[in-house]
């Protein structure tokens, strides 16, 4: 088996640097958000991160590529914004100095403008590509809600190792209000394991899925965004199931992380429109991590996810994930649903 340690702790030095960058904007009150073509926002953190996960991953394996969600037009037009992001990312490296031997420095605003643009491989089946978040749930930020930062790589077309930063996720789910920030990381055979963002040098805790022994005992994630996922869907896939547990409603990966915890079993995201591609970088390293705790994540009709086609998951259609032993019972309800919702 292919051995990819290192490739994963780069992911997590990566992701631990670009937390620093993203958890001092989030609570700033400036955000510099941009409106993109798509009508979706950027900040100036998407943008921070985007360069301080590329320039680690660039230093340690320069011959790489990397799909990353974001690029560097409005900051190669925009003086105040490339201003901006480029006083966070000097002093998200400043405040992260011991990590610089390993993912190395950004010594200008033109190098940083360069990284952001390396992010715009167009993926595929062939060699070694990571997929990058560097805000996954933007909107989720701005609002003061969950964000992640979502790194993966990719080795012919399927996901073999990646960490997953959830900075406002609790530490220890049954205090709810207590240390903010965790970090999971993973390697497809050799599990995923989750530690505090707080502490870089610790191995971390295994992670496993909860086991049920009853649907009705579910408890299921979906998005916030009612634009993203289809909420009614959801809710009579789960009346279906004889969930009585309301949702756990949550934007970004963190719904991922939060059922491989083993806080929820089940994680839905059904298309609200027929023709939206889901993106690789908002599945990638989250989909590992939940196999790798005892999950399946399949698409609607019960597919894997194909990871090799290119930006977007274009051979698939919504997500359906949940713990092993239930999940074919969960797919035939998402084809119940929407059988009754054509007739
Ligand atoms: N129409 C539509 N359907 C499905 N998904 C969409 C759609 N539009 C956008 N996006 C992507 O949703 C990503 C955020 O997903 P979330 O799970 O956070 O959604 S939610 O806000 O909690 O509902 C979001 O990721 P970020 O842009 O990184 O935030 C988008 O890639
Ligand atoms: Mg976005
Ligand atoms: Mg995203
Ligand atoms: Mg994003």
């Amino acid at each position: 088996m292919a051995d990819y340690t290192r490739e994963r702790q780069i992911a997590e030095l990566a992701v631990q640097r670009a937390c620093l960058l993203t958890d001092k904007v989030y609570y700033s009150r400036v955000k510099g958000t941009v409106t993109k073509g798509d009508n979706s926002p950027v900040t100036i953190a998407d943008f921070g991160a985007q360069a301080l996960v590329i320039g680690a991953v660039h230093k340690a394996f320069p011959e790489d590529f990397i799909v990353g969600e974001e690029d560097a037009k409005v900051l190669r037009a925009e003086k105040d914004k490339r201003d901006s992001v480029w006083d966070l990312v000097k002093s998200a490296i400043e405040e992260s100095r011991d990590l610089s031997d390993s993912i190395g420095v950004i010594e200008d605003t033109e190098e940083m403008l360069a990284l952001i643009d390396r992010g715009s491989h167009e993926g595929g089946s062939v060699g070694r590509i990571w997929a990058l978040d560097p805000i996954d749930g933007t909107k989720g930020f701005l609002r003061g809600d969950q964000y992640a930062v979502c790194l993966a790589l990719m080795v012919d077309g399927k996901v073999q190792a990646g960490a997953l930063g959830c900075p406002n996720l609790p530490v220890d789910p049954a205090i709810p209000d207590g240390e903010k920030g965790i970090m999971l990381s993973v390697e497809r055979g050799k599990g995923a394991t989750i530690r505090p963002l707080s502490s870089p040098s610790s191995p971390g805790t295994p992670l496993r899925m909860r086991s049920i022994s009853s649907l009705s005992r579910a408890s299921f994630c979906e998005g916030v965004e009612s634009g993203h996922s289809s909420h009614s869907q959801q809710a009579a896939i789960a009346t279906a199931l004889g969930i009585t547990n309301p949702s756990v409603k949550m934007d970004s990966q963190a719904k991922y992380a939060t059922i491989a915890r083993g806080v929820a079993d089940i994680y839905l995201r059904l298309p609200v429109s027929a023709d939206y591609e889901e993106k690789i970088w908002d599945h990638a390293v989250g989909s590992l991590i939940v196999e790798e705790a005892g999950g399946v994540v399949s698409d609607i009709h019960g597919n894997p996810l194909n990871f090799a086609v290119g930006r977007t998951l274009k051979e698939n259609k919504g997500i359906v994930a949940a713990t092993a032993n239930i999940h074919k019972e969960v797919v035939n309800a998402v084809q119940n649903e929407l059988t009754g919702s054509l007739l």
